[in-house]
């Protein structure tokens, strides 16, 4: 079977989910396309041979689309991840699932009256082959019991509509999805605290950030996320643990040595350093789609947690770097919680 895929949202990642789809991923085709730019979506639709559809929610209802993906700006995401659920149909969500706590819970409670999961959300960094093979050597006992978790985020610039609460919003929630799953535990505080400010950046900005995690198992992580360092996108993850420690690669380059210099090149963005995690990403949830089996990546309640998380990142910067504590739902048997 082909899966049909209705996609919500045709601009930058849509765009780029819509190539991977088509050109990369086999087994899916891209049947209906939406956008509040009704332009663009007919432009887009007409590249793939798919249907412009005018809303979110007759793209939904179509009889051509199995399975919805939402790349739309993030406040629209819980409406339209709602009415996917509410159809009983199998949605892809980019992050964040909903840009409120209260929101994800609803995508949540639906789920849950529905009784399987349906909902996945876009967190690549889990099908990344690095952060892979690090859980890996973590669940063998590799390094012993993990104790500390060291991080950087780094982007080389960001435009000026990005703000400071962006930076757990947008950019550290990557890190807090990938490390709840990562260490198997549940991240139960954040603070934030600012160094002297880059001059490089726009003046509203305070970057860069420094972020504490502290997880129910007491390990302690540290974050930096820089966003405007200049020279490349970068991402960086050295978990310690009792007996060694377990490192993320760098990506593959080629070593250049020319002019007296040995040099690799550095990533200069994400859709570059996470290319082979989003194609496995998808891959792996039309695999799901086609056998009809839940989809085993990060669920709605992951959506949940990570948002009720960077919540709590964003109100230690707004305090001036207080510590607060994560206020955290039990998780429901159909997350594999006891709720
Ligand atoms: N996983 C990642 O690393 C990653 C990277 C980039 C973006 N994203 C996420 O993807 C989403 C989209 O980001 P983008 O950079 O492609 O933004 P974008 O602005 O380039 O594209 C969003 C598109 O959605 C359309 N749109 C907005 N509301 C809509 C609605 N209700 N119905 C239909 N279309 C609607 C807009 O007209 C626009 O064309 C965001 O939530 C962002 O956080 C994730
Ligand atoms: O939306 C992007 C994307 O999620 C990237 O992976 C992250 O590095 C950026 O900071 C963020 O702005």
């Amino acid at each position: 079977m082909t899966v049909r895929v209705g996609v919500i949202g045709a601009g930058m990642i849509g765009q780029d989910h819509i190539r991977r789809l088509t050109e990369v991923v086999t087994g899916a085709t891209v049947t209906a396309v939406t956008d509040i730019d009704a332009e663009r979506a007919a432009e887009v639709a007409a590249r793939v041979g798919a249907t412009a559809l005018p809303t979110g929610t007759d793209l939904i209802d179509s009889p051509v689309v199995d399975a919805v993906l939402v790349t739309s700006w993030g406040p629209t995401h819980a409406e339209h991840v709602l009415n996917a659920v509410a159809a009983g149909k199998p949605v892809f969500c980019e992050k964040p699932l909903a840009t409120s706590a209260e929101d994800c819970l609803r995508v949540v409670e639906a789920e849950r009256a529905h009784g399987r999961r349906l909902v996945q959300v876009g967190f690549m960094r889990r099908f990344d082959a690095g952060y892979r093979q690090m859980k890996e050597v973590i669940t063998a006992g590799g390094i012993g019991t993990p104790l500390i978790v060291h991080c950087a985020h780094r982007n080389p610039t960001v435009p000026e509509a990005y703000t400071s609460r962006m930076a757990a919003q947008d950019t550290a929630v990557h890190e807090i999805d990938v490390l709840r799953w990562l260490l198997d535990d549940e991240i139960v505080s954040a603070q934030v605290v600012t160094p002297r400010a880059t001059s490089k950046r726009f003046a509203h900005l305070k970057d860069p950030q420094i972020m504490y995690f502290e997880t129910a198992g007491g390990v302690r992580v540290d974050l930096e996320v820089f966003v405007n360092c200049q020279y490349g996108y970068d991402i960086q993850c050295e978990t310690v643990g009792e007996d060694g420690l377990v490192r993320l690669p760098d990506p593959a380059a080629v070593g250049v040595r020319a002019a007296g210099r040995h040099g690799t090149a550095v990533q200069q963005d994400w859709k570059g350093r996470f290319v082979d995690a989003f194609d496995t990403e998808f891959r792996e949830w039309i695999a799901s789609v086609e056998a009809a089996v839940e989809p085993t990546g990060p669920s709605a309640w992951d959506g949940y947690a990570a948002t009720v998380i960077t919540d709590a990142a964003v109100r230690s910067l707004d305090s001036g770097g207080a510590v607060v504590t994560v206020d955290m739902k039990p998780r429901p048997a159909l997350y594999g919680g006891t709720a």
